[in-house]
């Protein structure tokens, strides 16, 4: 859908539907197309008390932040601003944005004015991932809170293959008690191709290859229950792009 719904606007969002410039997803003005208020809208501002996190510190790990727009967003969507500074020093929600693209990296720390808050770093996920320990740590916890991953698990699996979306998936569950999830569904892989060989371009490396297809957000659903012992506890729905948005737990 991701790109089904952006040909609609294809005087505008060339540069945006360009594979070929933004192979991983990395697009330079998503934020223009796909506007933070189209999740958010699905999400309960309520969505951290309804989880439980009541602990002293609070941590969000937001995989594939692109400009920080939305970190930034969802951030406010669920913490409101403490009404004194006692209630400040009680309770800390703290969110770590990162991204293979240190372009947008850079702007989202241009963009962040709750530096004490929210972080955003550059990382590429199926990389070495000793930068997230090291914030776990250094906040004195074992497990982020809530970890997002939206829009990102396409990506992820056109260019590193099955194990590499598998992996993702278990990494995530491994080091959350709480994932909400945004996988693209498979017109999205279709159209993502087309688009890069419309350009000329060699196909994405495993496209033809990837064993995992159709309904991609339940073969991520079978791994994390029956591989990464967490379930499924919520669906908020579908998003404008008609993705749907699901909430998992620990168990
Ligand atoms: C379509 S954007 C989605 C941005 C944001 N998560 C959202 O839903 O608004 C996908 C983002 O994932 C990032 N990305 C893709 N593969 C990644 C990886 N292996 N590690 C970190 N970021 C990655 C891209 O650079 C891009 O900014």
């Amino acid at each position: 859908m991701e790109w089904v719904s952006m040909a609609e606007h294809s005087d505008v969002v060339d540069e945006i539907n360009d594979p070929g410039a933004a192979p991983y997803g990395n697009f330079i003005n998503y934020y223009t197309f796909n506007p933070p208020e189209n999740r958010l809208s699905l999400i309960p501002p309520s969505l951290l008390e309804d989880l439980g996190c009541r602990d002293e510190t609070t941590l969000i790990l937001d995989v594939g932040c692109n400009s920080g727009e939305l970190s930034v967003a969802f951030y406010k969507h669920l913490v409101p601003e403490p009404a004194s500074e006692e209630e400040s020093d009680r309770r800390s929600v703290h969110l770590l944005g990162f991204d293979l693209d240190e372009t947008l990296v850079q702007r989202a720390q241009v963009i962040n004015r709750l530096h004490s808050r929210i972080t955003f770093i550059p990382l590429d996920i199926t990389e070495d991932t000793d930068q997230l320990r090291d914030y776990l740590s250094l906040h004195g916890c074992s497990h982020f809170h809530l970890c997002l991953c939206l829009a990102v698990t396409m990506w992820v699996h056109l260019n590193h293959g099955d194990s590499g979306l598998l992996q993702l998936l278990s990494r995530l569950a491994s080091m959350s008690q709480h994932l909400l999830l945004e996988a693209q569904p498979w017109k999205c892989y279709r159209s993502a191709a087309r688009r890069l060989r419309k350009l000329g371009r060699s196909d994405f490396d495993h496209f033809k290859t990837l064993k995992i297809r159709g309904d991609v957000t339940e073969h991520a659903r079978e791994h994390l229950e029956r591989h990464c012992g967490m379930e499924l506890i919520q669906s908020f729905g579908s998003t404008a792009w008609d993705r749907k948005l699901l909430l998992f737990r620990k168990r």
